[in-house]
């Protein structure tokens, strides 16, 4: 239903699951590699005939792909950024053939990048040369899923939609959300510490992750598996393979807590005149609608209108300079409901909130969470798009993006800014019609000297991986950074897993 004037208060009831999320899609691959970031092979083992037989041997010949047209899939990130040469792609079916696949690298010098769905957008899980990648795409069960502790027992291979239906049958929700969920795995998400679209509600994974089995460099099985939400025992090493990026081990299996699935959901696309108003919409939500309120995003007209153009979709409003995509999910969709029209209104009487819409039927929801799930794609498909996920003060949240339409001018398709505003998170996109040295030259490290000086972070979400290296030092401290060279010296001494990643490489 439309907002404008007057609220109709007649919002549909929620039935069924919202299905969500889009695949990741074949596109033109770039030919460059490793040039363009200026960084040089370390001296690990070259993959031999005999290193592939004896993975044969352990994995069984159909699970060790070296045909090329396979290998590019796994060579080549979501972006099309990074392009790594593996000459092979193992795939394991279980713990302990992942086990002994990392005894033989560690003893033969063999270097890997574990690798799940392969959406992430920092080049962490695709390798930079050679490196042998291990796809957890086998590892895909679903163990247990206890509908009275709310724990969810599953491979590291399991598609993250997959274990959201799972986990619904039983009345519960997974505790993340995002956009790729239709190809990313849960190992993967947690060994990024994923964020998403309801970090706002469940928290980040470090929250809601009991435990964790991983595999170590050099093959042992670390079991750090857990029941529990209390487990004062000392060092909590399960948050070292939570968004350690594959680099401290691989993990092959972990425990979720999954809270009860809300009954009501509401979803609202509102217009809103400039970004203070947006401010003192998110304000306001969070007054008002409390603990219902669980997403809170903000994308500017240019995001939408990638959407828009790339997808087809229709905007449900006018034009405004900015929109929200506001969603609560309760228990009460009567209350619920009650809650948001009255938000809605006041939000709109104070003339923070132009224009909007508001539902509560799960494909009308649907259509309206694809205007902001399909934003990150529609980016990508201006032709290149550099992508910066930064965490920044929410009151100079925004300012960052008419500062690089600014320094992009004309060599910008789009400079677009939207995001997780209820964590702070800005998407900086810039889009172009190809990768152009130039205007890579007048971003960086210029957005990440602006995040530094704000005291953000260069990497909200989307972790460090490959392309985000260099830019560590402008947000954590040089001792710090010392000391998780110490860690990954400790847990990873010869340097073999997920090499170049995380760590700056000089
Ligand atoms: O592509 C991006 O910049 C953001 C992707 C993802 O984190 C999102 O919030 O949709
Ligand atoms: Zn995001």
């Amino acid at each position: 239903m439309l907002l404008k004037s007057s609220l109709i208060r007649a919002v549909s009831q929620t039935k069924g699951v919202i299905t969500r999320g889009y695949k990741a899609k074949a596109k033109k691959i770039p030919e460059f590699t490793q040039d363009r970031y200026q960084v040089s092979r370390k001296s690990f083992a070259a993959v031999t005939d005999s290193d592939v037989s004896q993975f044969e041997k352990t994995i069984g010949s159909k699970y060790v792909v070296t045909d090329s047209e396979e290998l590019l899939t796994h060579n080549v990130d979501f972006l099309k950024a990074v392009r790594g040469n593996s000459k092979v792609v193992l795939k394991p079916g279980s713990t302990e053939e992942l086990s002994q696949i990392m005894k033989y690298c560690y003893e033969k010098n063999l270097a890997v990048c574990p690798q799940g769905g392969n959406t992430g957008l920092v080049g962490g899980s695709v390798p930079v040369f050679d490196e042998i990648v291990i796809s957890l795409n086998r590892m895909n069960k679903i163990h247990s899923i206890d509908e009275m502790t709310g724990i969810a027992v599953a491979d590291s291979g399991v598609i993250l939609e997959n274990l959201e239906k799972s986990a619904n049958e039983h009345g519960l929700v997974v505790p993340l959300d995002l956009g790729a969920k239709a190809s990313c795995h849960i190992g993967g998400n947690v060994s990024t510490n994923a964020g998403g679209l309801r970090v706002i509600r469940y928290g980040s994974l470090h929250g809601s992750v009991l435990g964790v089995e991983s595999v170590l460099a050099n093959g042992t099985v670390l079991d750090l598996m857990s029941n529990f939400k209390k487990d004062n025992t000392g060092y909590h090493l399960k948050h070292m393979f939570i968004g350690s990026e594959g680099t401290l081990g691989i993990i092959s299996k972990l425990a979720i807590l999954c809270p009860p699935a809300p009954r009501a959901f509401h979803v609202a696309f509102v217009g809103l005149p400039s970004f203070d108003a947006v401010l003192q919409t998110y304000l306001s939500a969070k007054r008002q609608l409390g603990e219902i309120l669980s997403s809170c995003e903000m994308m500017d007209k240019d995001a939408l209108a990638a959407a828009i153009q790339h997808f087809g979709l229709k905007a449900p409003i006018d034009d405004y300079p900015f929109y929200m995509l506001l969603e609560t999910s309760g228990s009460n969709a009567d209350h619920d409901q009650e809650k948001f029209n009255s938000f809605l209104e006041n939000g709109m009487e104070a003339g923070h909130i132009v224009d909007g819409t508001i539902t509560g039927d799960p494909g009308k929801m649907q259509e309206i969470w694809k205007l902001r799930e399909l934003v990150p794609v529609a980016l990508i498909e201006d032709g290149y798009c550099f992508k910066y996920d930064i965490s920044l003060p929410l009151r100079q949240f925004y300012e960052i993006v008419p500062v690089m339409q600014e320094r992009c001018g004309s060599l910008a398709h789009r400079v677009c800014g939207y995001g997780h505003l209820g964590d702070s998170n800005l998407h900086l996109n810039i889009s172009c019609s190809e990768f152009t040295p130039e205007i890579y030259k007048r971003i960086e490290p210029y957005v990440f000297e602006y995040t530094s000086k704000l005291k953000g972070s260069v990497s909200a979400e989307h972790g460090i991986g490959f392309l985000k290296t260099k830019y560590l030092s402008y947000t954590k401290a040089d001792n710090a950074i010392d000391m998780m060279k110490e860690v990954k010296n400790l847990m990873d001494p010869k340097g073999i897993l997920n090499p170049y990643k995380v760590l700056p490489l000089n």
